[in-house]
């Protein structure tokens, strides 16, 4: 058993701090920005609907916490198999000045038989993207559902140009598995890319991250998991990792202090 507090402040650096219920208001969005500068240092990045993003980078700058990355969602949580939609959201992500945009595979084209929709989809996606921000494609492994279908679609994903390869949307019955990680963990190894990781979805507390960490360093060795490589998508994770640090989850005076917008 790995030392729980140790796990837990890894996984805090690794983490999309997510809040994606589509019910946000403004001020749901500088809270969680609050809390991206938790006590226990910073979360890797903040996960938001695109519309919410000039308002993030606002309130990360003023906080001072420039290096948080926003991360957005495009084609979700569908995963649908239109292929200019998908791309026109993209581009309009990277053009509120999205850091990394996490789009949905379109999953069910793949259970359906077709391989090309979702390599095209990623390919121009990537192309929105290039040098601006990094792709992660959620595959939605829940609703995939056979190892064979979770190694295609990690595959395609990665031949297309993902930078990431996404379990879920956190929106389906089944979200991150330790089955579906070692999969995609594998096909990562396998391919020998500079390709990450992100678990997303039903990740709860430090027990949880603990599972897919240690998959991550079994199968890609200690050093591979960091933020450039391996991310957790979690809405309650972070609230539990700062109780097992010994931390209030609430936002510090001293945190809202610095807030000048
Ligand atoms: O990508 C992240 C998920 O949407 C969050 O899922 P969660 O609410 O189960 O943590």
């Amino acid at each position: 058993m790995s030392d729980l507090k140790a796990v837990a402040q890894r996984a805090l650096s690794l983490m999309d701090l997510t809040s994606l219920t589509n019910v946000e208001t403004d001020a749901d969005i500088i809270k969680l920005c609050q809390q991206a500068k938790s006590p226990a240092g910073e979360t890797a990045a903040i996960c938001i609907f695109p519309r919410f993003i000039p308002l993030a980078k606002k309130i990360l700058k003023a906080q001072q916490t420039p290096h948080v990355k926003i991360a957005t969602v495009t084609n979700f949580p569908h995963g649908n198999d239109d292929i200019d939609i998908a791309l026109a959201e993209t581009n309009a992500a990277v053009a509120y000045g999205a850091d990394e945009v996490d789009l949905v595979f379109p999953y069910k084209a793949l259970i359906n038989g077709n391989e090309n929709i979702g390599f095209d989809m990623v390919k121009v996606c990537k192309q929105a993207c290039i040098d601006q921000a990094k792709l992660k494609v959620i595959i939605e492994t829940g609703e995939l559902k056979t190892p064979e279908l979770i190694k295609r679609a990690s595959e395609i994903a990665i031949n297309a140009g993902a930078d990431f390869i996404k379990t879920s949307t956190g929106k389906v019955a089944v979200n991150a598995t330790p089955e579906a990680a070692k999969i995609m963990l594998e096909v990562i190894k396998n391919k020998n890319i500079d390709v990450g990781f992100k678990p997303a979805g039903g990740v709860r507390n430090a027990q949880d991250a603990d599972v897919y960490l240690t998959l991550a360093d079994q199968i890609l060795g200690e050093e591979w998991a960091q933020a450039e490589h391996f991310r957790f998508g979690a809405s309650s994770l972070l609230t539990s990792l700062l109780e097992t640090l010994g931390h209030k989850s609430e936002v510090t005076n001293e945190t809202q202090s610095t807030l000048s917008y």
